[in-house]
This record gives structure tokens, C-alpha cells and sequence, in this order.
């Protein structure tokens, strides 16, 4: 809703805006426009500053407690009794058209969001704005690189890979609906002495027709046979004539930029980049830039020796050159900058490439999202950046998570993110079989099968807290009970069925429905939920988890789901049968919009 939509619907409900405080945008955000209500009313009372107030109003865990409270000794006000306070103020507060109820609870101050103001503005804000509900423009003009991903070319997507590109593409969406100017970047591992080996390993084993077909398996199979070779070849050669000295010779060529010894490796990158393309699509993800440690420039990496230099922080040994941040934390010990040979390192590259992207896209802020296994890397990479003197090394930030166990296929080894997607699909295929009359009315079950296997997969690791380990457990995943994506498909697929089992009255006519119906303590539950996704939003870019979103997702659908043993809309009034479809079309719609946040596809039957 847009200020002036707001002010229409307050002007029509005979209700006064209160002041706009900074940081709060009441337009987008009804908890926003009552804590501004609050905070308005309460420094009258109280005599306390608004300044004070505002940030010191709080969530409640449940919804018994209210909608928002404020602990009174957050206030510092000297030598009264909170106590006292709360009670006081409790009962002088005027409630108005906002609030419904007002309470003391020790030193806490408890509001209750009045029902019906909720109902005549949150549910025409949703219907109205649809996908756009929740979206908040919190920053103007700011650009933020995600680096998310980052597979290596020719061997496994693991676990690692896989967390990286689920929770990075929900942090690329939120960014995205909170304001920022987002920058989707994929770092591939794409270079490296491996390629060398890669290489020499096409010329025995490699076929240019499979490497058309399917790059990514093609070039992990020449990769895995050729090692094998090295492997049987120990060091019964010498060096020229055996593979890994063939490899080293080649890796050479080309980081001396050989344009012959480049244009297969070239066309590896290209070919896997295109597959991954479509593959990255099933998961509604989209790369701005497949960056890459190939792509890193010389003359960033130049340019940082010359920098550590200059500021006296390497020393060599034995020939190499080291960095020691002990000086700077204890944890961080001594890194190799710069081999013997004068040939980079992964750390090197990511020191380069920082240097690059902030020349390049001038970001505000720029996000890593990588395994905890690599906390270490990222700290070094991170204090590096900060000892050079770049002013931007503050704006960087790891987001980290902890492994998943288990996880493997069929097959056995998992080559890449497709066989993950494709085992998850023939698995939600089989469970969705077991149901024989509900499996004959679905058109596409392939799609379906896709679409909820790929939910099942992406809550699972979305569930808990990032840094949380996980076991990847089929059953419990792929289940339609309980807190799983599934559950959360059908939440919103039944949803569809109530819209369109209601067809003669089209989602025109619920806006304008007469809100007074919905009088159930089921249907004012949910509506006090509607109203927090907004705030669930914003505190989920403050926490970086989408386990924040998800949490709140099946909140949402139990509520949903405990309405629908008391709000029939079949056989209702017309009048009563618009205002439950205005409730259930919300909540499809925020449900909707948070499963998309999180990056997954809602299926409207299954
Ligand atoms: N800037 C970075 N280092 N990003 C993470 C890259 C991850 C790396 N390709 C790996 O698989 O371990």
C-alpha cells in the first residue's frame, strides 16, 4: 500500500495516522504503523522520549502475550518500579482503533493489535499488493554481491555446494525484496593444477560427443580415470614421461596464458556453464555472473604482493612468502601467499578477486556464502583485505553453515546438484503412488513430483539454524506430515482447492467484503500472523537465516489449517463466504509469497 493508499483506507475507517518515525514504514508494514501508535501514545503517558521507545518494543514468543510489549526496564527510568509502571501506564493507555486490549504483566507492557483494524487493513493490503507483500524498501541505491555455490569444475557437488546454493539463493531473494540491488555471482573452481590433469586425461579418455552431451558428468568420469592412472603410476616414471609431470607441464602452458593449451579448457568452462544454467533454473535460481578463480586478474593479484609489501606484512621462507597474522589475532597463524614457483594459491585468488569485484561494481556489501570448514580461509581472506587498508574489507561478511551426513545416491557418489534433484524426484514419484486415487487426478505427476521433492530437499536444510549439522534422511524429508516441504505444498495446494471450489466468487469481490463477519478466534489468530510477515522479513536480513522464514511459514499453516474445521465457505452466505475466502486468499498469498522467497516453486494441486 502505497502512503496515499494507507491514508485513503485510514480516512475511510475515520482513524489518524500517527507520526512516521524513522526506521519504521507504516506503508508497508502495519506492525510498523502501530508500533508508531504505540510509541506516539506511550511517551504521552509515560513522558519517556519516542526515541527511547520505539526500538525497545518487542516481539512476543506467543500470541497470548500479545502482538508487541515493551519491558519497562528497557526505559532506565529512575527510581520506579516497573512493576508499578506497567501497571499504570496499562491502564491509562488509550487503546483507540488500533488496539484491542491493553495489559500489565510484571514489568511488561502487553498490546493486543485490534482484529478488526487488522482485518480492514492488512487483508486489502495483501489482496492488493500481492507478491509485493512483505517487499520493503529498506535501503536506497545499495548494491550487494552474494557469492553463492561455487562448485569445481570436473569434480563433485557435495553437500557444501549444495547448502551454498540453497541458502545463498534465498538470501539473493531477500536482499532483493528488502531494498538491495543484488548481484547473483557464482565462483567456480575453475582453475588449478587439477586442470592440467584434466587435460592431459581428455586427450586418452575423453570424447568430444559426451562432453557435448553432458559436461559435467563426462569430465568428472576422465577426471576420476586419469587420477587413477597417477595413482598406478606412483613413481615408477620419470617425471616428463609420467602423467602428473605431462599435467604439471600443461597447468604451466597455461598460466602462462598458451592460447592452445587454453581453448580446451576454455571450452570445459563453457560447456559446464551452460549445463549449469539449466540446472541452477530448477531451483528458480539465476546468476548475474559465472565469475571463476580462472577470471581473477594478474594484476589484482600483482598489485596485492606489491601491497603486502609495501605495508610490511610478508617475510619469505625457505623461498615462499608468508603472511603472519598471529600480529593481528592469535587464531589465524601464518598463511603462504605466494609459492616457491611463483604460481597462486586459492587464497591468493580470493585476495585478487575481492580487489576485482570491488573495482569493478563499487558494492556496499558483499556476502560469502561458504561451508564452515572454510571459517578459517574466510578469517584470513577477511583480515588480509583489512590489513591492505581497503576501507571496504568491513562490508564483507561469511555466512557460514554447518555439513549435512548421509547424503549420497542411489549411485552412490553425487556428481552433481542434477542427481540430487533426480533421485529426489523418482523418490517423491514412488510416495505420491502409494496414494492411487489422488495420484490419477494429477495431470503432470512428473512435475509435481519435481517441484515437491525439490521442497522437500531445500526446508529440510532450511529448517534449523545455518550452522546446525543435518542428516539427510529420505523418509522424514519426503513426508507430507509434519514440518516438511511437502506438508508445506499441500498447505498451499489446498488452499488453491478452497479458492477454486468458490469460483462464483472471484478474488474481486473478497477486498471489498465485509471484514465485520470474521468474528472466530481462528480467523483472528491467523490475521494477527498475516500481519507479521513483513517484520519476519526484516528480522530475517538481520539474522541471515532463512530457518527464520521457515519457522514462521509453519506457523502459518497450522493456523490455516485449524481454520478450516470452523470457516466453511461452502454453503455460506455470499457476504460471509467473501470475507473466510478474503482470510484464505491472504493466506495463500503470503504463504505463496514466502515459499518463493525461499526459492521454491508452490504448486497449486498435487
Ligand atoms: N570465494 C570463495 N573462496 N568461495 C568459495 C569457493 C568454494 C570452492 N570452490 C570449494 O568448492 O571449496
Amino acid at each position: 500500500m502505497s502512503t496515499s493508499l494507507l491514508q485513503t483506507k485510514l480516512n475511510e475507517l475515520s482513524i489518524e495516522e500517527p507520526k512516521v518515525l524513522e526506521g519504521s514504514f507504516p506503508e508497508v508494514n502495519t506492525v510498523d504503523l502501530m508500533r508508531n501508535y504505540i510509541t506516539q501514545e506511550l511517551s504521552k503517558i509515560s513522558g519517556v522520549d519516542e526515541s527511547l521507545i520505539f526500538p525497545a518494543l518487542e516481539w512476543t514468543n506467543t500470541q497470548d502475550r500479545g502482538d508487541l510489549l515493551i519491558p519497562v526496564p528497557r526505559l532506565r527510568i529512575k527510581g520506579a518500579n516497573p512493576k508499578d509502571l506497567a501497571k499504570e501506564w496499562a491502564e491509562k493507555f488509550p487503546c483507540g482503533k488500533y488496539l484491542s486490549k491493553v495489559e500489565a504483566n510484571g514489568p511488561f507492557v502487553q498490546f493486543f493489535f485490534d482484529p478488526t483494524f487488522l482485518f480492514n487493513i492488512v487483508l486489502p493490503d495483501i489482496l492488493t499488493r500481492k507478491e509485493d507483500y512483505g517487499s520493503c524498501k529498506l535501503v536506497d541505491n545499495k548494491k550487494i554481491i552474494i557469492e553463492f555455490s561455487s562448485p569445481n569444475i570436473a569434480k563433485p557437488f557435495h553437500a557444501g555446494h549444495l547448502r551454498s546454493t540453497i541458502i545463498g539463493g534465498f538470501l539473493s531473494n531477500l536482499y532483493e525484496k528488502l531494498g538491495w540491488n543484488v548481484t547473483r555471482m557464482n565462483y567456480l573452481g575453475d582453475w588449478g593444477k587439477q586442470f592440467g590433469v584434466l587435460a592431459v586425461g581428455f586427450e586418452k579418455y575423453g570424447s568430444e560427443e559426451e562432453l557435448a552431451k553432458d559436461p559435467v558428468h563426462h569430465l568428472f568420469e576422465v577426471y576420476v580415470k586419469i587420477n587413477k592412472d597417477i595413482e598406478n603410476e606412483g613413481d615408477s616414471l620419470p617425471l616428463e614421461e609420467s602423467t602428473n609431470g605431462k599435467a604439471r607441464e600443461y597447468f604451466k602452458r597455461m598460466e602462462n596464458g598458451d592460447e592452445s593449451a587454453l581453448k580446451i579448457w576454455k571450452k570445459f568452462r563453457e560447456l559446464s556453464i551452460e549445463k549449469y544454467i539449466d540446472t541452477y533454473a530448477r531451483l528458480n535460481i539465476k546468476y548475474d555472473i559465472y565469475s571463476g578463480e580462472s577470471q581473477v586478474s594478474q594484476a589484482s593479484m600483482d598489485k596485492a604482493i606489491e601491497i603486502y609489501n609495501e605495508k610490511g606484512l610478508t617475510h619469505v621462507d625457505k623461498g615462499a612468502t608468508l603472511i603472519d597474522l598471529t600480529k593481528f589475532n592469535k587464531k589465524l597463524g601464518k598463511v603462504l601467499v605466494q609459492k616457491s614457483d611463483g604460481t597462486s594459491l586459492y587464497l591468493t585468488r580470493d585476495v585478487g578477486a575481492a580487489m576485482d569485484r570491488y573495482e569493478q561494481y563499487h558494492f556496499d556489501k558483499m556476502i560469502y556464502v561458504i561451508a564452515c570448514q572454510q571459517d578459517l580461509h574466510t578469517a584470513q581472506l577477511f583480515e588480509i583485505l583489512k590489513q591492505m587498508g581497503f576501507a571496504w574489507a568491513k562490508d564483507l561478511q561469511h555466512i557460514n553453515f554447518g555439513m549435512v551426513q548421509g547424503m549420497s545416491t542411489r549411485k552412490g557418489t553425487v556428481v552433481f546438484l542434477d542427481n540430487i534433484l533426480e533421485e529426489t524426484k523418482e523418490k517423491m514419484h514412488e510416495v505420491m503412488k502409494k496414494n492411487e486415487v489422488k495420484y490419477s487426478q494429477i495431470e503432470n505427476p512428473e512435475e509435481v513430483a519435481d517441484l515437491i521433492g525439490i521442497s522437500a530437499v531445500m526446508i529440510q536444510d532450511m529448517q534449523s539454524k545455518r550452522i546446525n549439522n543435518y542428516e539427510f534422511k529420505w523418509e522424514r524429508m519426503l513426508s507430507f506430515e509434519g514440518d516438511t516441504g511437502p506438508y508445506l505444498q499441500y498447505a498451499h495446494s489446498r488452499l488453491r482447492s478452497v479458492e477454486r471450489n468458490a469460483k462464483s466468487i472471484p478474488p474481486s469481490k473478497w477486498t471489498n467484503a465485509d471484514f465485520s463477519l470474521l468474528k472466530e478466534d481462528c480467523a483472528v489468530l491467523l490475521v494477527r500472523l498475516l500481519a507479521q510477515y513483513p517484520d519476519v522479513l526484516r528480522n530475517a536480513i538481520k539474522t541471515h537465516e532463512p530457518a527464520t522464514v521457515v519457522t514462521y511459514l509453519f506457523k502459518l499453516t497450522h493456523q490455516v489449517s485449524s481454520c478450516y474445521d470452523v470457516l466453511w465457505v461452502a454453503g455460506q452466505t455470499e457476504e460471509l463466504a467473501a470475507a473466510r475466502l478474503a482470510l484464505y486468499g491472504s493466506a495463500r498469498q503470503v504463504l505463496y509469497n514466502g515459499m518463493r522467497l525461499l526459492g521454491l516453486t508452490p504448486v497449486d494441486r498435487m
